[in-house]
């Protein structure tokens, strides 16, 4: 192709998308009080219901905060909907939540009966303020972790750790002294979260957090706020150029599971321009491309800054692999995403003005815009986090699913760039867990060796079988697991088929030390009260060691597994952020 058609190509690809087009369709793209009146409504239905559980009140609270983003500013819609959200929150027994809201409604309206019906409802929660407070919000800010000592080549990472190099498992993160069990190695606060698509209206846009009282965007219907303070966070870091776009993007991505990923992607390109400006990350991005692998992986400490464009198009990205595997299918959503900043931001202006005359250089430089978009989505792919959550124990006492793995309990993706230099295992020395704003933090659930490598678990664990993990590896990280466990074919059921008698080495000696643990009683009143503390896990660490001393390598593996699933548990459990949606009203 000539440089004409390629100009003609671009130009195309960025005037041809007409946006009007869409509202034309009646595709809802802005604030509009019909749609925000239509899904109050439905929220009342659901509210008037007979049966309520705990879906019914996540439902009823994220059709209120839908209502509240798509009402117009200042309107009798949007005092509605706060008023409506108040009601919920006051049926749920959250006087002071519910107080906020109607503060907000009684602020914008200008209608003498809902003022009435506010103000009553106003006094109901002094009422039920005198004789209780909110229940206890476990989503606080200031849970405590332990705490460690900085590494100088990662400030976000413990100093026991290292980023290494080599071929078989790229960068990776090795011990530099022994590190015991229950040590935090790792406490991160992601750069950027997006949430999941049907979350969006209960979680905040900027850190995750359950948004009990969410304020929405002035001018989009697509992002909801936990605070003043998000808010304007976000909206100086990258919203009020997403702002303008994620209509669009809402619209076009049918696959709402990865709308998450193309708006992280867009995240990252912008606040990464709005930092360090367009033409400074085309030229990094440039020089990084022309870079042998080599350099590019061996970094020095001065390099490792998170939240530099430098540091973050240096990840992990397996662009040749992905193409293999999808072909061209995913450049659409980057094509896509680059019209929509072209055309509704002014995020290319420096670019914009280049005489049209000059055809070389312009499709020079929105192929080049567009290379670093598809680079970053790849980037979003390999390195993501799922943000999970645990439900509160008493939303469901028979059944308490403690399944962290399960998509029900992810809020949305969080990109932590230090954290993703940790390799997977399917037999996993470290834990991950999630805490408000943003925050990501690793432990260690196994003894680790000055020198070995530290591995968390991508997904897939020995509970499965070696094919289905691998697979699942290949199909999500393009990568094939080379992690103690698949060399060794290990799975629990291998584990299993020991006779455990016959593997102790003395086995009188053995009882007696581990009686003298009392582990069953730390099971059950583990089982019984969930009562886990430090006491509990330093406890459940000596029957550990006592297990591998007296086993030989293959049993004490599956003892060290439980092991680690109860620390992995006992942290969740300790610090995770928990959602707490009552299930009774
Ligand atoms: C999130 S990145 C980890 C950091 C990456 N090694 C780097 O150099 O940036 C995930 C990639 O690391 C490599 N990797 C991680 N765990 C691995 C394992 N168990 N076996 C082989 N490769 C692994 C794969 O290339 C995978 O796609």
């Amino acid at each position: 192709m000539d440089a004409h058609s390629d100009f003609l190509t671009v130009r195309k690809q960025l005037f041809d998308f007409e946006v009007a087009e869409e509202e034309k369709k009646g595709n809802v793209l802005r604030k509009c009080s019909a749609a925000s009146t239509n899904l109050r409504t439905i929220g009342n239905k659901l509210y008037s219901s007979k049966d309520h559980d705990e879906r019914t009140h996540e439902n009823i609270l994220s059709l209120y905060s839908e209502s509240i983003a798509f009402a117009p500013v200042d309107s009798e819609d949007l005092a509605l909907a706060y008023s409506n959200r108040s009601a919920l929150l006051l049926h749920l027994h959250y006087p002071e939540k519910s107080l906020i809201d109607i503060g907000k409604a009684l602020g914008i309206t200008k209608s003498t009966y809902l003022r009435t019906k506010l103000l009553s409802r106003k006094a109901n929660c002094l009422e039920l303020i005198k004789k209780f407070t909110d229940r206890e919000d476990n989503s606080s800010d200031e849970l405590k972790i332990p705490t460690f000592t900085p590494s100088k080549q990662l400030p976000c990472v413990a100093e026991c750790i290292k980023v290494d190099y080599n071929e078989q498992f790229g960068r990776h993160m090795v011990a530099t002294r022994d590190i015991e069990p229950g040590e935090v190695i790792i406490a991160e606060t992601g750069h950027v979260v997006f949430p999941r698509g049907e979350q969006m209206y209960l979680n905040c846009s900027n850190c995750l957090r359950l948004a009990w009282n969410g304020i929405p965007c002035d001018f989009c219907a697509f992002a909801i706020f936990c605070s003043e303070t998000c808010k304007k966070e976000a909206w100086n870091a990258y919203h009020d150029i997403e702002c303008c776009i994620i209509p669009y993007i809402f619209l076009k991505q049918k696959d709402k599971s990865l709308m998450s990923h193309v708006m992280i992607t867009a995240r990252i390109f912008i606040t990464a321009v709005k930092r360090e400006g367009l033409e400074h990350i085309m030229h990094t991005a440039e020089a990084i491309d022309n870079q042998d692998i080599h350099a590019q992986n061996v970094r020095t400490s001065e390099e490792f800054n998170c939240t530099k464009f430098k540091f973050l198009y240096n990840l992990s990205s397996h662009d040749q692999d992905i193409i293999r595997h999808y072909g061209h299918v995913q450049y659409i959503e980057e094509d896509y995403l680059l019209s929509v900043l072209y055309k509704c931001t002014n995020i290319f202006s420096t670019f914009q003005k280049i005489d049209s005359d000059n055809k070389e250089l312009y499709v020079k430089i929105f192929s080049d815009i567009k290379k670093i978009i598809i680079k970053l989505r790849n980037i979003v792919s390999i390195n993501n986090f799922g943000y999970q959550i645990v439900g509160d124990k008493d939303s469901d006492d028979s059944d308490f699913d403690y399944d962290v793995l399960s998509t029900n309990s992810m809020k949305g993706l969080l990109f932590a760039p230090c954290s993703s230099f940790i390799s997977h295992s399917c037999y996993p020395n470290v834990s991950k867990i999630f805490m408000p704003k943003r925050k990501m933090v690793m432990m260690t659930v196994l003894p680790v060796k000055k020198g070995e490598q530290l591995y968390c678990c991508y997904g897939p664990s020995i509970t499965e079988n070696v094919q289905e993990r691998q697979a699942y590896l290949l199909k999500n990280y393009y990568f094939t697991c080379e992690c103690e466990a698949c060399n060794n074919n290990w799975t629990l059921e291998s584990f299993n088929t020991l006779p455990p008698i016959s593997e102790v080495d003395n086995f009188y000696k053995f009882v007696q030390d581990f009686n003298k643990l009392k582990f069953t009683r730390i099971c059950e009143d583990w089982m019984e009260n969930w009562s886990i503390d430090m006491e509990t896990i330093k406890e459940v660490a000596e029957v550990c060691k006592v297990l591998s001393k007296n086993f030989k390598k293959h049993s004490s593996l599956l003892y060290s597994f439980y092991y680690s699933i109860f620390l992995t548990n006992a942290f969740i459990h300790l610090y995770q952020e928990k959602r707490h949606i009552p299930y009774q009203c």
